[in-house]
This record gives C-alpha cells, sequence and structure tokens, in this order.
C-alpha cells in the first residue's frame, strides 16, 4: 500500500560541520532553514543532518546533551529552536539528530527530532544501532563508549499534511535492512530519511550503494542527509582530529535512481518525490507480492 498521493517538496541541508558552539550551530541551522525557504519556497519538508548542534565526538556528546523537554530555552534549547523553526516556516522538520540526556538515568543517546508544521514533536529515533567500528589504517569510532542504543523502529506517520510516511533512522543504522522493510512493508512508509554522517574512509566505500540498495529493495524514497566536509587537519580541544563527514547528501528514488546530489561543500539540495513512482516501479517489478515467504519462513515480516 502506497499512501504518497501527492507530489512532496523536500530540502536536505548539508549543513557545514558543527563547531565546539553549540548556539553558533543553531543559529547557524536558523540562517540555512531561512536561506532554503527563501530560495525553494515551495519546501514542505525539511532534513538536517546528524549531529549538527554538537562536535562528533565521543568524549564531547555528553557535555552537548539536553533532555527532551518541551518549551525550555534553557534547558533544552535545541528542542525548542527546531520546535520554533518548524512553527514559524509551516514545514515538517527533521531534526538531524543532537545528543540526548535522559535525566532519570543519565544514559545519553543520539536522538533525532521530528517537527509538523504546529511546531510539535510528531516522533523521535534513538540511534539503534551505534558506530562502533574498526577498519586497521582506515576509522576506528566507538559511540558505545558513551552513548546507549535506542531500543525501537521508528516510522513516523504525517501523510495527512506532507503526504510523507517514513521510516527514521541515523547514519549507521542504514546498513541494517531489517528496520527498513520493516517500516517498509510492515507499516507501510514510503520514504526513508537517515541524518547522517559518514566519513571519508567508508563513505565512497558505501554510501551510494546503501541509499540505493535501501530504496530498491523496499521500492521507496531513501534520503541522507550530511554534514559538509571538514577541512583537512584540524584537532579540537583534546588535540584528536575533528571528524570530517563524507559529504554527498543525496535522494535516491524507488527505482534506485539517483535524483539530487550535493558535492563536499555546505549545500542545500531541493527535489520532489512523486508517489506515482512508487506504484510504477511495483507495478512493473512486483517483488512485494513475489516474496516466498513459504520458503524462507524464518524471515517473515508480514503478509502481502
Ligand atoms: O556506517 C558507516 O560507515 C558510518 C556510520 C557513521 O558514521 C555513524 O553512524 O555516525
Amino acid at each position: 500500500m502506497n499512501v504518497l498521493k501527492k507530489t512532496v517538496n523536500i530540502s536536505l541541508i548539508q549543513l557545514a560541520g558543527s563547531t565546539p558552539d553549540k548556539f553558533a550551530n543553531l543559529a547557524r541551522a536558523e540562517s540555512l532553514i531561512a536561506k532554503t525557504m527563501e530560495q525553494y519556497p515551495k519546501t514542505e519538508v525539511i532534513v538536517l543532518p546528524e549531529c549538527f548542534n554538537s562536535p562528533y565526538s565521543v568524549k564531547l556528546f555528553r557535555k552537548y546533551a539536553e533532555p527532551i523537554v518541551l518549551n525550555d530555552a534553557k534547558k533544552a534549547p535545541s528542542v525548542f529552536k527546531l520546535s520554533q523553526l518548524a512553527l514559524k516556516h509551516k514545514i515538517l522538520l527533521i531534526g538531524g539528530s543532537i545528543p540526548e540526556i535522559e535525566e532519570t538515568t543519565g544514559k545519553v543517546y543520539n536522538t533525532s527530532l521530528v517537527f509538523n508544521s504546529a511546531g510539535e514533536l510528531v516522533g523521535q529515533h534513538r540511534k539503534l544501532h551505534l558506530f562502533d567500528i574498526d577498519i586497521p589504517n582506515g576509522i576506528t569510532f566507538k559511540e558505545s563508549v558513551t552513548l546507549s542504543p535506542g531500543n525501537k523502529i521508528t516510522t513516523i506517520d504525517n501523510s495527512e499534511q506532507s503526504g510523507l510516511k517514513f521510516g527514521l533512522g541515523i547514519c549507521y543504522d542504514m546498513r541494517f535492512p531489517e528496520p527498513a522493510m520493516y517500516s517498509s512493508r510492515v507499516e507501510h512508509a514510503n520514504c526513508l530519511i537517515y541524518p547522517s554522517a559518514f566519513n571519508t574512509v567508508t563513505g565512497p566505500l558505501h554510501w551510494h550503494l546503501l541509499a540505493k540498495v535501501r530504496s530498491m529493495d523496499n521500492q521507496v524514497y531513501t534520503i541522507l542527509c550530511s554534514p559538509s566536509r571538514a577541512a583537512e587537519g584540524l584537532t579540537d580541544e583534546f588535540g584528536d582530529p575533528v571528524y570530517r563527514a563524507y559529504g554527498h547528501s543525496l535522494v535516491v528514488n524507488p527505482k534506485g535512481e539517483i535524483l539530487v546530489e550535493a558535492g563536499e561543500e555546505e549545500e542545500i539540495l531541493n527535489c520532489e518525490l512523486d508517489g506515482s513512482v512508487i506504484d510504477s516501479i511495483r507495478q512493473a517489478i512486483p517483488i512485494g507480492f513475489q516474496r516466498r515467504f513459504d520458503v524462507y519462513e524464518q524471515v517473515k515480516l508480514a503478509d502481502e
């Protein structure tokens, strides 16, 4: 079932990599959202990148973390700002992700917040799969040093307003086909959205492939939004190299074709998602109902 009955105008903001000043990062997001609305006034949905308000560093996530409380600019300035911006511009805002602290447990999560055009929080996703990898002579990263994983698959239904019903994941989550399939097949999402920040080692290897395969397997749109790439050789307050995101934010259609793609600099992308493309590819290549769950019973997720 495809609930995307109209076209949706969507913009992705490939924001400059976050500085150590949280309020400067929020102000940057605010001004780029305003610029997007000026340049692309038909925009109904805006997507921001992973950790857009904080440096991407396991040593710093806790310092930048805020609780998810509404209407409290002091306690949760990023949450407040995202809500205000969604309301001001009357958009569905997929607010990248921010480090979240759960006050009752002291646990820190990498969390994506979604606000509707009334500025209401309509969904949130805690990164389900933490980015713990070790590629010799490539990159070592261990989010689990400070972050805890979320425990649920997130599908957000904004079909009444924008037409979008989307599976929401954060970066490394895109490597796992099961939640994407669950959102698309069981919950009938028409789009998968991943605020992300791949790097210069795994980006060239897998970024485009992953976006295309998630779209192709599920015959839905896939949207990846990254920060722009930081200059080479910068170090942070600990003397550690500043994380260099891959860039290349993009939108892939349900056929697996890239519709728009950014380079490595700060950039705004805009495109239209068209629900009829989902219907036509599903008719032409009907893998949705050709599945043989009678043969691979154990991986059955839902009947067509
Ligand atoms: O999966 C990858 O290669 C990169 C993932 C990542 O950078 C992240 O989850 O933040």
